[in-house]
């Protein structure tokens, strides 16, 4: 058995994760979110993984609420940055296996072609920047068997996503306006999830390693919700807009496709097209 703890996981990634337990009878997935262990309180995870012998550390806790971030820049940092520099230093005392999540985010968007892992960051938003913060200081204390996977554009049935809302819109409006001028690559948590618990076993490396996984293909937010209303029976009209046309708070980057191929060659998976995957999201919702 290998003790697995689950950070954060009320939210999309780890009810994800929680979906697929009983397919791994190998694995003893222990779920918290922030009321049974906060992250940001490093002599409780301490406590916590000696007392529960964890071997591997799944990080889904985060702050995710991009435009809120420009205003609660703090709270972003402590659980964004502070507490995965926690969890670092218990990763890295108790030689844990953690596996962080981050973000397309960290890049500007400045790039024409997709980003690979060791290009240049550069985030253009609070939270991309409390993300950043997140990996360096993983990097700077370096666990050992530890992975950084950045995503993209992730959605699922749970929490808040681009999808739910698109959704929720297509019930309430007869025509809603989407920016089509940000173009990246949607990724079904269902998706990420299957390849966190399949390549456990094969992390092996002296430091921590930085892999991107999305699901295959790009769109723009706009394409997005043109294949979420055709995979629905709503009849809205989804106009496209620019970016400067949509008032939010916090900048977002113009492009953020990332390059999967390390994470393909390094682990031999294969990833689903967007389209496919969410369609197979949609469906889901329908037997709900
Ligand atoms: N959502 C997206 O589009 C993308 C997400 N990512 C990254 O993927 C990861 C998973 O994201 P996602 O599942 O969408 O995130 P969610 O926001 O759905 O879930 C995050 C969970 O973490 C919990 N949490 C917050 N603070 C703490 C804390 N101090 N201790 C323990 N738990 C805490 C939250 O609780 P509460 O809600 O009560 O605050 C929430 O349940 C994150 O690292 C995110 O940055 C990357 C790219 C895209
Ligand atoms: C709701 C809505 C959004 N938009 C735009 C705003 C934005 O540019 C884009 C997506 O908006 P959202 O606020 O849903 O998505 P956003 O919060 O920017 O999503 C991001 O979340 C974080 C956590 C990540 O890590 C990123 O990978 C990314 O998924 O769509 C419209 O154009 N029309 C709309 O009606």
């Amino acid at each position: 058995m290998i003790n697995i703890l689950v950070t954060g996981s009320n939210g999309q990634l780890g009810n994800a994760i929680k979906e697929l337990e009983n397919e791994y009878s190998s694995y003893h997935l222990i779920f918290t979110d922030k009321k049974e262990l906060d992250i940001s309180k490093f002599d409780e995870v301490q406590e916590f993984v000696l007392k529960n012998k964890i071997q591997v550390i799944i990080n889904c806790a985060a702050y995710t609420n991009v435009d809120k971030a420009e205003d609660e820049l703090d709270l972003a940092n402590e659980i964004n940055y502070l507490a995965v520099e926690n969890l670092g230093f218990v990763a890295k005392k108790n030689g844990i296996k953690l596996i962080h999540i981050s973000t397309d985010y960290v890049f500007d968007g400045s790039s024409e072609i997709p980003y690979v892992e060791n290009d240049k960051t550069n985030p253009k938003n609070n939270y991309g920047f409390t993300k950043l913060k997140g990996e360096e200081a993983l990097i700077a204390i370096n666990p050992e068997n530890s992975i950084i996977i950045r995503t993209s554009w992730l959605y699922s049935l749970y929490g808040h996503n681009f999808v739910k809302t698109m959704l929720k819109l297509f019930k309430e409006k007869e025509v809603i306006s989407v920016v089509s001028d940000q173009i990246g690559s949607p990724t079904n948590a269902d998706d990420l999830a299957k390849v966190i618990l399949q390549i456990i076993p094969a992390i092996k490396n002296k430091g921590i390693e930085i892999y991107h996984f999305a699901n295959e293909g790009k769109c723009s937010w706009f394409e997005f919700a043109q294949e979420i209303l055709k995979n629905s029976d709503a009849n809205c009209k989804i106009a496209p807009i620019s970016s400067k046309e949509f008032k939010s708070k916090a900048l977002r980057p113009k492009y953020s496709l990332l390059n999967t191929e390390k994470i393909k060659k390094t682990f031999k998976i294969e990833i689903l097209n967007w389209k496919e995957s969410l369609k197979r999201c949609l469906i889901k919702t329908e037997e709900i």
